[in-house]
């Protein structure tokens, strides 16, 4: 929302993102380390045994530098590990780590600042509520973001009233993941039950939902090599982009008892502002156009 309607991140709060950066990239090879000795016990290569040492020793909050961007490359890059990487998904690895790894040598530079693109990218759990206020076409919102891990969801409760529209983001990419909270948990099915209490809940009983489906990008990746099956044993189409996220689309929408108000779906990648922008003028258009004369307001 910053990017696309506030001023944009200053230098200040691109320094603050520089080392949630360093914290996820440190905190992302330490867990490539671990998941390698829960499943081998012969050392990972007896060379750089001392830098794997090191490595899992560093703090999280320290910079990186040359010398530790160098230690880090070394381990990233090892057949091994590469191998581990290659399921992500079964050991809660952030598919985004790939993309820092492989631009440690712009990370480790004294005077680095972080893009756009590496601030959408990289990973801050939102805990609490945090609210966004931002005018667009003569109107005033407020987005009102809250955190999605079940610890966070009893929070919500207290935002419930008058809220104008729900805009439940989900991943299409997870079908195929645990959940971090509780790996013995399919984490679409989890989304799944989580948008049947939400869309049926007194509060949001005249609500609009805008439903997005989220990582586009990773689901049309994922799709060719993991059957939807995964998450869906009954699933009997195809697994191709179109088939796949239609099945998921209507799965989650006939979860809303009928009679309740419209739900409207939207397909996005939220690393990528040009789709945000489309989508989110897509959404005031709804807003305006649909939702408030609907409910009287307009
Ligand atoms: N490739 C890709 N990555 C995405 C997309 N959307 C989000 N991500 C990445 O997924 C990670 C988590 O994104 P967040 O926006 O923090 O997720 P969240 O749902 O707000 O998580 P909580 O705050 O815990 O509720 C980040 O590293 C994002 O960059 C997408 O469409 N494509
Ligand atoms: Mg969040």
């Amino acid at each position: 929302m910053k990017i696309i309607h506030g001023e944009g991140f200053n230098n200040r709060e691109r320094i603050a993102f520089r080392n949630i950066i360093y914290r996820n990239v440190i905190s992302d090879i330490k867990v490539l380390i671990e998941n390698y000795y829960k499943f081998h016990s012969e050392p990972l290569q007896k060379q750089i045994e001392t830098t794997i040492d090191e490595v899992s020793n560093l703090d999280f909050n320290i910079k990186i530098d040359k010398e530790i961007s160098e230690k880090i490359l070394t381990i990233w890059k090892n057949e091994k590990i590469q191998q581990i990487f290659q399921n992500y998904e079964k050991f809660n690895i952030p598919e985004s780590s790939e993309y820092f790894f492989n631009k440690i040598s712009e990370i480790d530079i004294d005077n680095y600042l972080p893009s756009d693109e590496d601030i959408l990218l990289c990973r801050v759990q939102t805990t609490g509520v945090n609210q966004i206020k931002f005018e667009s076409k003569g109107y005033n919102f407020t987005l009102i973001d809250v955190g999605g891990q079940r610890n966070e969801r009893r929070k919500w409760i207290n935002h419930f009233e008058n809220i104008l529209s729900v805009l439940f983001v989900t991943s299409l990419s997870e079908y195929n993941q645990k959940l971090y909270e509780d790996e013995s948990i399919n984490r679409m099915h989890e989304s799944i039950l989580l948008f049947e209490q939400i869309s049926n809940n007194q509060y949001f009983h005249k609500s609009p939902i805008i439903l997005f489906l989220n990582k586009v990008d990773l689901f049309k990746r994922k799709i060719a090599k993991y059957p939807l099956t995964i998450a869906f044993p009954n699933y009997t189409g195809g697994n191709t982009f179109e088939e796949a996220s239609q099945y998921i689309e209507k799965k989650i929408k006939k979860k809303r008892k009928k009679s309740k108000s419209s739900i409207y779906c939207h397909y996005t990648c939220a690393t990528n502002t040009k789709n945000v922008k489309f989508v989110f003028n897509a959404i005031q258009d709804i807003i305006l156009q649909q939702i408030l004369p609907q409910m009287g307001i307009l």
